[in-house]
């Protein structure tokens, strides 16, 4: 049976109901299911593998994003985030975009780059030829490093120099770019980098200091774009709202860091569940919204003819499907076997299309009734917790607090000794 990623009322369910909602709507083995709630006792020995001075574990929360339909396939999407309401907003706008066929993604091709640094070069401008003439040599010495990633079709690619004009000084760096396949790539980009700096060295006559990736990793661009019915995200007036929205991210950069951490909600759930590196995209994605030396949105909302809303994003999407944690982890490996893709293309395209769905999520709630009646309501779970309400009394601290309009701790407080008193639930 094909993924149905089609959940209505999943949110609805009891924990357990919702395991049995998600054997059904998934292809994957039902012992991946069990996976993805391990132990504490059998994640810990891992983690002491995985972290130095290693003491517990921060477990974070791992949902399930619905309705995501990715170049026409249905996908249930893992969503690891502390955050209430990111994951309901992305599931919400996925099943506005199913309308118009889903999200319709691509990706460039896997290339990392890692910088190698040389000072004290005489005459760089003539280093940077040398380095040049020896491209090939240099290239065979980086494959030389990883015979693995070469024999599954990976390896060194291209050679560039630049010379950067500092305040201080003239810098010569040299861009390795390496296809890295399937993996992230920082460590097997940092090992031909560090192998190729003596050579480098001496052809450049200079002194080579950083050998490190570089996470701009702008060469390794993943790309969705969707169509929003304007019917269904409540009529022009909303599709006009979000597109002026928009308009002030792209003017302002202290809006866009806000218009852009919406992105990234969504963005470093999906990551941070795969087990990869979230730092390494935020750096990625942070350093693309700057566009000719001004921050500006990472995303683009526009009308189409028909008056629909088209979201486009396009960020770099350094992720793997080998090496980092992604494959130590117990719970990040059960979220690739859930989400069900091959390659790292496909999972960086999932990556990206749940970043849009989750910007456009938090632009149709700002344009329209304000962010937190949505947000604050899934939050007042969060409240009442901290209240101290057990879990047989959270329903009802929250429906109280959702009716009185004030999702706030002294209310909640009140509430649970209220509820505790006797009040009727
Ligand atoms: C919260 C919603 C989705 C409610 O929205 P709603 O219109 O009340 O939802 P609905 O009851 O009509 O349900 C529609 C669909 O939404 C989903 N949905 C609905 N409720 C849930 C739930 N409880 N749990 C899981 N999924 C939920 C679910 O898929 C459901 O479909 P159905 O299952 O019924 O067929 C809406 O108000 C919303 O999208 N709000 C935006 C929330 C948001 O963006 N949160 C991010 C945190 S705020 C932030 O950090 C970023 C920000 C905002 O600053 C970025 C920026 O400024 O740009
Ligand atoms: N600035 C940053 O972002 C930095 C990040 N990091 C960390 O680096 C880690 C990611 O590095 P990464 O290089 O991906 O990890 P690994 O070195 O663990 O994995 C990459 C290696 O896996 C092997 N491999 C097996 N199958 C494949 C395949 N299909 N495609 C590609 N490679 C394959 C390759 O060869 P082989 O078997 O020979 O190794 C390759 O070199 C993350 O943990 C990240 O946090 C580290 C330093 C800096």
């Amino acid at each position: 049976m094909p993924v149905n990623s089609r959940l209505p009322g999943f949110y609805k369910l009891a924990l357990d109901e919702r395991f049995a909602a998600l054997a059904e709507a998934s292809d994957a083995d039902p012992a991946v299911l069990d996976d993805l709630r391990p132990a504490h006792e059998a994640i810990l020995p891992i983690a002491d593998g995985m972290v130095e001075n290693a003491v517990g574990l921060m477990p974070v929360p791992l949902g399930v994003g619905a309705n995501f339909r990715v170049n026409g396939r249905d996908l249930l999407v893992p969503m690891a985030t502390e955050e209430p309401s990111v994951i309901a907003a992305a599931s919400n706008l996925a099943q506005v975009a199913r309308e118009h066929g889903g999200f319709f993604c691509s990706t460039s091709a896997p290339l990392m780059i890692a910088q190698i640094q040389v000072l004290d070069v005489a005459d760089p401008h003539g280093a940077s030829l040398r380095l040049h003439e020896r491209r090939d040599e240099l290239l065979a010495a980086a494959d030389a490093q990883d015979p693995v990633l070469v024999r599954l079709g990976g390896g060194a690619r291209e050679l560039q120099v630049r010379v950067v004009d500092g305040a201080e000084q003239r810098h010569v760096v040299v861009h390795l770019i390496v296809d890295v396949g399937d993996a992230m790539g920082a460590n097997a980009v940092n090992t031909m980098a560090e192998a190729l700096a003596p050579r480098i060295a001496e052809i450049a006559r200079g002194r080579v200091l950083l050998r490190i990736l570089s996470n701009k990793a702008d060469l390794r661009l993943a790309r969705a774009r969707a169509v929003f019915d304007a019917g269904k995200l409540g009529g022009a007036e909303v599709v006009d709202g979000i597109v002026d929205a928009y308009r002030l991210a792209f003017d302002d950069p202290y809006r866009a860091a806000t218009h852009n951490k919406g992105i990234m909600n969504g963005i470093s759930a999906v990551v941070l569940a795969t087990g990869n590196d979230t730092r390494a995209v935020e750096a990625g994605c942070h350093s693309h919204a700057v566009r000719d030396g001004r921050y500006t949105t990472l995303s683009h909302m526009e009308r189409d003819a028909d008056g629909n809303l088209v979201g486009t994003l396009e960020v770099p999407m350094p992720v793997g499907l080998v090496g980092g944690a992604t494959k130590t982890h117990p719970t990040a490996r059960a979220a690739v076997r859930l989400l069900g893709v091959e390659t790292a293309a496909e999972l960086a395209q999932v990556v990206v299309a749940v970043g849009l769905a989750q910007n456009v999520g938090a632009l149709r709630a700002l344009a329209t009734e304000g962010i937190q009646r949505g947000h604050m309501t899934l939050h007042a779970r969060n409240i009442a917790i901290a209240a101290g309400a057990t879990a047989e009394e959270v329903d009802a601290v929250v429906r109280r607090l959702v009716a009185e309009g004030t999702v706030r701790a002294d209310r909640a407080e009140a509430a649970l000794a209220e509820l505790r008193a006797g009040a009727p639930a």
